[in-house]
């Protein structure tokens, strides 16, 4: 096998361009071999591949930059320098990454994991390259769902201006992870009808050449209705006006053509947009034919060696979906909201039911935050469902357009928490930090199923301004569902557990409240009393339970699957110090400061201590000295 004998980029500079399709081949045939067992992104990865392997051939990484937006596309990349054979540890703990990681290879110059970041990276790169008086070639491969993406789009307006020698490769395969939306998406559509075009104009002008006299003057008038037809369709007219060379659109699953391609490209002075038409899921048909279904690792599970359609316990997100169904058959107001993010969101059946009230703005956070401001200020119930680690893009949108203006926005904020395979570009552990101190909003977090659904229907008959759910990508646990939803108390905690004299309570927020009754048994069965607290409002706090909590004297351990620092914990120690209560002895357990990488979620808050062992160990450690010593 060519495959065999590839350990680094220049070991393919060699083959023939029938070689090179060859490789491809087996390229296509490894990833779904690995990834029937590994999961990862398939189709993504399945329809990049000539791409790569022609980058690769013409251009020296790591001397040449290869900037790959997002980084979910990279595993050809990785396959053709050097690691092969790291395919079994994908996205496992201490294994290979799924994203570009500098400290895996000298030729991953970008991490990503967030959309639309590698044009401006790219013009970074480029811009350094020029002070230093380097000639290195820089190229970005972003695609069709990422410029979508608003930082895409201000990068480009910057590399137009500034004119500098670089290639943006725009892998334009008509979906971002569900059908890509937009209206570049439209234009780009009209670019891939092209021929269309060219016929029309064809005939234009070989029509009017026919016509004695007039035709002069017509052709002229046809000149301009041709133009006038070039900017409604021409390829690329919209890039070579931002200041682009455009060059395309070609097909980028022909070997020699992308060859020839890119050599011209490289004739080219300034910026360069090589538009290359590329399927995803190419080579293998169920990915072909349903990319999104096939899009990421959790889209479908591994069974026997086969890939079999997504299976499982439901998640949290399928029961959000449900809830919303319900709640939009009574409320009419209720419009839901996603990034880019409709299957993952959970959204799709909603969009099924009610067709105009699920809104795909693409990949932008930013965009749609203040949508739902103005969507609230009319009146109406948006539900905003957007994953924590990518509502990280609409902090500022947050909170000046929404909870400033105290409008009725409603969060649905998913996969809070770790998030296993994808790792630090993907854990949601920042929004309690980032969120909590924003006046105006409230936090929730629900312990099962049953408070999930309650929290919804409280968000969606509050009218006292931003109300924000958070949940994780985990299982649920499985509670008998209520039918009736019924709406919680702002601000008000539950007692999970209790007992006749505790020494401590334990504040835990959603699926650490599992772990919290756990470590009570445990500390039950040693004569240590406890009072297990379900704390679902992050914001605004308990404050009742807080002051009985001082007033009697509890020592307090906090836990969230959440950054510690700025984290529920820490609201609760801020708690204490406004009101001058230094007796209390608290002890927060949280994500600690250090990015934590992929591997499986029990991995991830074992690696950090989020475990009923540890709640033990701190309780204990809180006791008085002689009653640790009994
Ligand atoms: C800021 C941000 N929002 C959402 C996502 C989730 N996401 C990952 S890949 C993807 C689609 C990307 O589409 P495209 O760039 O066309 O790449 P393709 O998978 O089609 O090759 C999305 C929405 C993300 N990674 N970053
Ligand atoms: C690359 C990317 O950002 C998405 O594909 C993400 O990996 C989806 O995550 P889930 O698998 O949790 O939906
Ligand atoms: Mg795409």
């Amino acid at each position: 096998m060519l495959l065999d004998r590839i350990n680094e980029p220049g070991d393919i500079k060699h083959y023939s361009v029938e070689e090179l399709e060859l490789l491809a081949q087996e390229i296509r045939t490894f990833l779904i071999e690995k990834l029937s067992v590994t999961g990862g992104h398939l189709s993504s990865n399945l329809g990049i591949v000539e791409l790569t392997i022609a980058l690769h051939y013409l251009y020296n990484s790591p001397v040449d930059k290869f900037l790959f937006d997002v980084g979910h596309q990279s595993y050809v990349h990785k396959i053709l320098t050097g690691r092969k054979d790291r395919f079994d540890t994908l996205k496992k703990y201490k294994g290979m990454s799924g994203f570009i990681k500098r400290n895996e290879s000298v030729h991953d110059v970008w991490e990503a994991g967030h959309s639309s970041t590698s044009l401006s990276a790219a013009m970074g790169m480029a811009l350094a390259r020029d002070f230093k008086g380097e000639s290195n070639k820089v190229i970005a491969i972003i695609g069709d769902g990422a410029m979508t993406g608003g930082m895409a789009l201000e990068a480009m307006n910057h590399i137009g201006h500034e004119k500098k020698d670089l290639m943006v490769v725009l892998n334009d395969n008509e979906m971002s992870i569900a059908p890509n939306v937009g209206a570049i998406h439209n234009y780009l559509s009209r670019i891939r009808s092209d021929k269309n075009y060219k016929k029309a104009k064809g005939e234009l002008e070989s029509l009017l050449k026919k016509i004695p006299s007039i035709g002069g003057t017509l052709a002229k008038t046809a000149e301009k209705v041709k133009d006038s037809l070039k900017y409604m369709v021409v390829s690329g007219v919209l890039f070579e006006e931002l200041g682009f060379n455009y060059i395309g659109p070609v097909d980028g699953h022909n070997l020699p053509l992308l060859l020839e391609t890119f050599k011209q490209a490289d004739k080219v002075k300034g910026p360069v947009l090589v538009h290359v038409i590329t399927r995803k899921g190419k080579g293998y048909l169920p990915a072909e034919e349903d990319s999104h279904t096939w899009h990421g690792a959790s889209s479908y599970k591994i069974e026997s060696g086969q890939m079999a359609k997504a299976v499982g316990n439901p998640m949290y997100t399928e029961i959000f979906g449900n809830a919303l169904i319900e709640l939009a058959e009574k409320d009419t107001r209720i419009i839901a909201v996603t990034p880019a993010m409709p299957g993952g969101s959970g959204l799709l059946k909603f969009a099924k039911a009610f067709p105009n009230r699920m809104i795909d703005v693409g990949i932008a956070e930013e965009h749609a935050a203040t949508m739902c401001a103005a969507v609230a200020g009319e009146g109406l119930k948006p539900v905003f469902a957007v994953y924590s680690t990518f509502l990280q893009r609409a902090y500022d949108q947050t909170l000046h357009d929404i909870c400033r203006m105290n409008l009725n926005v409603i969060f649905a904020i998913d996969r809070a928490g770790f998030v296993g395979g994808d790792g630090e570009t993907h854990h949601g552990v920042y929004d309690i930090a980032f969120l909590r101190h924003i006046p105006n909003i409230t936090i929730m977090m629900p312990k099962d199923e049953n408070e999930l659904r309650n929290m919804m229907y409280t968000a969606v008959h509050y009218d006292g301004g931003p109300i924000a759910i958070r949940y994780p990508r985990v299982n649920t646990r499985g509670v008998t569902i209520d039918e009736t939803m019924t709406a919680l108390p702002i601000g008000t905690w539950e007692v999970v557990a209790d007992a006749p004299s505790p020494t401590a309570a334990i504040l835990a927020i959603g699926p650490m409240v599992q772990l919290a009754e756990e470590a009570a048994e445990t500390l039950k069965r040693e004569g240590i009393h406890v009072r297990v607290i379900n704390a679902r409002f992050i914001k605004p706090l308990d404050e009742t339970m807080l002051l009985q909590l001082a007033k009697e004297g509890l020592n307090l351990v906090t836990i969230e699957e959440a950054s510690v620092k700025g984290g529920f914990g820490s609201s609760v120690l801020e708690f204490y110090a406004d009101r001058n209560i230094y007796d209390m002895r608290v002890k927060n357990i949280g994500v600690p400061d250090y990015f934590v990488e992929h591997g499986s979620l029990n991995e991830q808050r074992a690696e950090v201590g989020l475990a009923a062992e540890r709640i033990v160990t701190e309780v204990k450690n809180l006791l008085p000295k002689k009653r640790q010593r009994a």
